[in-house]
């Protein structure tokens, strides 16, 4: 069996407060993007993980496919699979691509060996493994709170605009991001400002993670700017960094990019 687990990208990010348990109390919309990986699983004599295309950071046995499906096999069943993963989606980009993996494989197991594990099961099972992971067993555009494992519909549809996200040449750790920030609550949440037209988006809606990250990795703003000068309606770096998209009203004539950046029209 294949699936294609997709990525996301962040509207708004507020960071409100730093918990007891480390982590971060957020809010932001998640809004999935055609962009995708390749996820495949045989079944096998041993256990196998390989993978192609982007090179993964780290030891393959530290894939997040391979922690979801020990995770699964405590619970059922399972027999030995051999699994590749095409990686396209880039690293380190805020773009959720190791969670929707994960997420995308707990689909997988569901479906090939019928586990009859609901939405709300496997959402439980993936938020064990990283707190955006929950969203891709869905993968529809949500309001997420929390840890960002809680969520609220959204309504919100941006296929009558273009949307091009473009990975510059840096590497963002999540982890490393949230230390730059300093936790508060905004005068508007984003639940609201949400509603307002994607021409007001510029003025009102930020993402928290944007300062401290640009301040180390100044090319981010740069990108940031020069797709606004491309004539953006509205510019945002995706989650903790580095991926940034432009919302523009129709596909743009964007400047010549280094071939180090990675252009993407979703
Ligand atoms: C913050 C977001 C916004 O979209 O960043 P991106 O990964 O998309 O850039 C995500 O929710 C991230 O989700 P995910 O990448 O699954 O996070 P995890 O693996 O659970 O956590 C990585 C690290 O980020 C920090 N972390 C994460 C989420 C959160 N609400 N508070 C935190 O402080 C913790 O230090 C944790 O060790
Ligand atoms: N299947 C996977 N795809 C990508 N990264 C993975 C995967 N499994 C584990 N990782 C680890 O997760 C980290 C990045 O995760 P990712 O979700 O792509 O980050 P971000 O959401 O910030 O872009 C990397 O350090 C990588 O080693």
């Amino acid at each position: 069996m294949i699936l294609f687990p997709n990525a996301k990208i962040n509207i708004g990010l507020h960071i409100l407060n730093r918990r007891c348990d480390g982590y971060h109390d957020l809010e932001t919309v998640f809004y999935p993007i055609p962009l995708h990986d390749a996820l495949e699983a045989v079944e096998a004599t041993t256990l196998n993980f390989e993978s192609s295309g982007i090179v993964i950071p780290g030891i393959a046995g530290d894939n997040l496919c391979l922690k979801a499906y020990k995770m699964i096999k405590k619970d059922f069943d399972l027999p030995a699979l051999s699994i590749h993963l095409h990686k396209k989606i880039p690293i380190g980009a805020g773009l959720g691509g190791g969670s929707s993996d994960a997420a995308y494989f707990i689909r997988l197991l569901n479906e090939k060996f019928r586990l009859k594990l609901d939405t709300a099961a496997m959402q439980d099972y993936a938020r064990k493994l990283g707190a955006d992971c929950a969203f891709f067993i869905e993968s529809k555009p949500v309001f997420a709170y929390g840890k960002g494992e809680e969520f609220k519909d959204v309504s919100l549809d941006l296929s009558a605009y273009s949307l091009v996200l473009i990975m510059p040449p840096v590497f963002v750790s999540t982890a490393d991001a949230f230390r730059g920030v300093k936790p508060r609550i905004p005068e508007t949440p984003l639940q609201e400002l949400i509603k307002l037209p994607v021409e007001q988006w510029k003025e009102h809606i930020r993402n928290d993670f944007e300062e401290s990250v640009f301040r180390t990795y100044p090319i981010i703003q740069g990108l940031k700017n020069s797709l606004y000068d491309a004539g953006a309606l509205y510019v945002s770096m995706s989650g903790s960094g580095a991926a940034v998209y432009g919302v523009f009203a129709d596909k743009p004539e964007l400047p010549l990019f280094d071939e180090s950046y990675h252009v993407f029209y979703v």
